[in-house]
């Protein structure tokens, strides 16, 4: 059907898409280096699985780089603990390879949810920091202090090389620095000042790589919103485009398709019909209608064609078209449909009309307002409907040369012309 009456249901998710891009404006317009970025509560399951698979490749390339920082250290083990050059690498080699690799296994599994591998990758990196300040506190070596600045680059990489959320960041350094300040205490050789050293170094140190994750978030959170605003706003267009072509093909004053609407969709049915059927059209004019507006006026005559137009529609199905060509001038097209039904449809058209008793005193041929009916029924080729309906255009012209309110039918069959 070509009826445009579902306008409640297009405003409605016309409104939800609108108030969804301006509640997307106004969150992205939040400014400030420090102001988190909103995510609404009913995105926070899209946001939590967005860019995943990036998020997941850039893990894996830091725990690499991380892996390849913390065995390369072991070269430094005979320097920095000479004493624990074995407990060291048996470290190295027996927890931290094998847990690297295994957490990096565990990163290529992408069925593997996401926030299980982000609490694997953390709990990895502060098993690393914990191994190598265990060395520090162990080892009666003053050169084992160096390792506690290689603890920092490690946390440096878990704050903001691995894209972490930055709860888990801002717990990953707590713990680290808790750990790497322990490390200190426990020390045989490392004076207490040092811990003053450390205070300094983990401030200086984890405090701006917060602030980078922190920003970090925040982008990542601004491009979720920006692509969701675009996901919306192209849905809203789809939608607009969509209504519009609608209304193009409407006749906003009886809501019956247009000339537009009607040939386009009689098209349809044509390439669509399979019936082999001859097809019917009918041309269908108000008779007498110039002297109804003249004598009743214009709006009532506008109540008038509304009130034919809503009995013809009452023919509308799949197979059967009805439309306003223009002014008083209606048309039905009937494919797939025999032609005894056809035209009994249009002669019970015909007489629901006059039946509507609306009355037309001046009218050349009744008391009420009556219509002229011409009706054509032949073969119709796509993209050649037109020479049907000027046959029942002419047909409809002898109607009203043989004093209207009247059916005229004539057969445009090739063997009956
Ligand atoms: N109220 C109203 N009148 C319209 C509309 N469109 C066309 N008309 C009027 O329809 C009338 C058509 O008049 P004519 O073409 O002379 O036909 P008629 O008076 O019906 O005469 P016959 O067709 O020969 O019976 C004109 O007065 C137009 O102004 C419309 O949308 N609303």
């Amino acid at each position: 059907m070509l009826r445009g009456r579902s306008d409640g249901v297009i405003g409605k998710a016309e409104f939800a898409m609108h108030r969804e891009i301006a509640e997307l404006d106004r969150l992205l317009a939040a400014e400030g280096v420090l102001r988190r970025v909103a995510i609404p509560s009913a995105l926070q399951q899209a946001f939590a699985t967005h860019g995943i698979a990036y998020r997941r490749h850039v893990m894996v390339l830091s725990l690499i780089a991380t892996l390849v920082l913390y065995m390369g250290f072991g070269l430094l083990d005979w320097l920095m603990v000479p004493d624990l050059v074995g407990v060291a690498l048996s470290f190295r080699f027996g927890i931290v390879l094998p847990c690297g690799l295994a957490v990096l296994y565990l990163l290529r599994q992408a069925d593997c949810p996401f926030l299980f591998q982000q609490m694997a990758v953390s709990a990895y990196l502060l098993l690393g920091v914990a191994l190598l300040a265990i060395l520090v506190g162990l080892s009666t070596s003053l050169q084992a202090l160096g390792f506690l600045i290689g603890n920092y680059a490690i946390l440096i990489c878990a704050v903001i090389a691995m894209a972490l959320p930055f709860e888990v960041a801002l717990i990953i350094a707590l713990v680290g620095f808790a750990i790497q300040t322990a490390a200190i205490v426990y020390s045989p050789v490392l004076p207490p000042i040092l811990l003053l050293h450390n205070l300094l170094t983990g401030f200086v140190i984890l405090g701006p790589a917060l602030v980078a994750n922190w920003m970090l978030e925040n982008e990542r959170r601004r491009h979720f919103l920006m692509l969701r605003r675009e996901q919306v706003r192209l849905r809203q267009l789809a939608g607009q485009r969509d209504l519009l072509g609608r209304l193009a093909a409407l006749d906003p004053l009886t809501g019956l398709a247009n000339r537009r609407g009607f040939y386009a969709a009689l098209n349809g049915d044509i390439r669509a019909d399979v019936s082999g059927l001859p097809m019917t059209v009918a041309m269908i004019d108000v008779d007498s209608f110039k002297a109804y507006n003249d004598q009743y006026g214009h709006p009532a005559g506008d109540e008038a064609l509304q009130s034919v137009a809503a009995v013809l529609d009452t023919l509308s199905e799949p197979n059967v078209r009805v439309g306003r060509l223009g002014g008083e001038e209606f048309a039905v097209a009937m494919t797939a449909l025999g032609a005894e039904a056809a035209i009994t449809r249009i002669e019970s058209l015909h007489a629901s009309i006059q039946r509507l008793g609306i009355p037309h005193h001046y009218s050349s041929t009744a008391e009420v307002l009556t219509i002229s009916v011409g009706v054509a029924r032949g073969p119709v080729r796509e993209g050649d409907i037109e020479s049907l309906f000027r046959i029942a255009d002419e047909a409809l012209y002898q109607a009203k040369r043989a004093g209207r309110n009247r059916v005229v039918i004539l057969d445009a069959t090739p063997t009956a012309q």
